[in-house]
């Protein structure tokens, strides 16, 4: 668990995070979200005291962060940047093992590790341990950064825009896989963001920033829905939050299930169960159908999701 509390930092004048106090849950994901220069990455930075804080109290699992050794603090603490940080004269797999290498791991069981991580982060060991930076597109460097981030299983991590440079395409697989890792990993995440709709998909909770401050510290659902101030409001877009909504849920949550999973059906014409409600309304709108056939991996009509049901979930 990480608890700030009255946490500011100022550079001279500049009071750059004023008075925050947050806490996250252990194997929660917290996004702080908001606009360029709000204090996000400030906040962060103190975590791992890269940035030492001007004032208040910082605990990771109860010990004041100042009382910790440094390195210890950070070996516990996997940190991912946009631009990846890798050092370019380094090889994939030598930038992976980094921190298993400090903590003085044996050369198998690094080996082992690169490899199970390389795998975890769909990148072919065989093609790509072997690789430089230089040589990987933006999206395989991002994910290679978050390898080395996880890479000696710390409890942390922490996460500064690490998806910020990436088209949209490769963003949302790197969303996915993030999700994916953090259903099975469950680490503590800090990740900061100005992108809102990153921070919708990616938060357990979402803390808003302004001007140092945190406005509103909530899931992605009470964000939308009861936004605390005008700026939240006009930050999740008053106009497209149904859909913003919407893409939160799954269509297992509310579909009708049938008793026995039915013949296939074209997948034009149907939605699958783990997709969104935001994707289901989009092929309803399209096909001009008030009810969508819900299909498994298989094609198989698992149930159906009626434009009713829909309404009600989102309202
Ligand atoms: N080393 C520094 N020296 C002086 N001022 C700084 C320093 N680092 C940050 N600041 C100031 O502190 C404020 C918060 O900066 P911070 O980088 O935390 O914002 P941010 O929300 O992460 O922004 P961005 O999304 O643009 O990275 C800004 O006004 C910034 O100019």
């Amino acid at each position: 668990m990480i608890e700030l509390t009255n946490v500011s930092r100022r550079f001279g004048e500049v009071t750059a995070v004023d008075r925050i106090s947050l806490t996250v849950e252990t194997g929660e994901t917290c996004v702080l979200v908001g606009s360029s220069g709000c204090g996000k990455s400030t906040t962060l930075r103190m975590i791992n005291r890269l940035l030492p804080h001007s004032a208040g109290d910082i605990r990771v699992d109860g010990q004041d962060i100042r009382e910790v050794d440094l390195q210890q603090l950070r070996l516990n603490m996997g940190y991912a940047i946009q631009g990846t940080g890798l050092f370019p004269h380094w090889t994939v797999a030598r930038n992976i093992a980094l921190v298993p290498q400090l903590q003085g791991w044996e050369r198998a069981r690094i080996e082992a590790r690169v490899t199970e991580l390389l795998d975890m982060l769909g990148l072919s060991p065989a093609e790509y341990a072997d690789k430089y930076p230089a040589q990987l597109s933006g999206g395989q460097a991002q994910r290679v950064g978050v390898a080395r981030a996880l890479a000696a299983d710390p409890n942390i991590l922490l996460m500064d825009e690490p998806f910020g440079a990436l088209d949209a395409i490769t963003r949302e697989n790197l969303q996915n896989e993030m999700l994916r890792i953090q259903r099975r990993l469950r680490k503590t995440t800090v990740f900061v963001t100005h992108d809102i709709d990153e921070a919708l998909r990616l938060a357990d909770r979402i803390a808003v920033m302004d001007q140092g401050r945190i406005l509103q510290h909530d899931t992605p659902d009470a964000i939308l829905r009861q936004p605390a101030s005008a700026f939240v409001e006009s930050l999740v877009g008053s106009q497209d939050r149904g859909l913003k909504l919407a893409a939160l849920q799954s269509v297992a949550e509310v579909m009708q299930r049938h008793p026995q999973p039915r013949q296939a059906v074209p997948e034009k014409v149907s939605v699958g169960a783990q997709d969104s409600l935001r994707q289901a309304l989009s092929v309803m709108l399209w096909q001009q159908l008030s009810e969508l056939p819900v299909v498994d991996d298989q094609g198989l009509e698992l149930g159906v999701l009626t434009r009713e049901r829909l309404w009600r979930e989102t309202a």
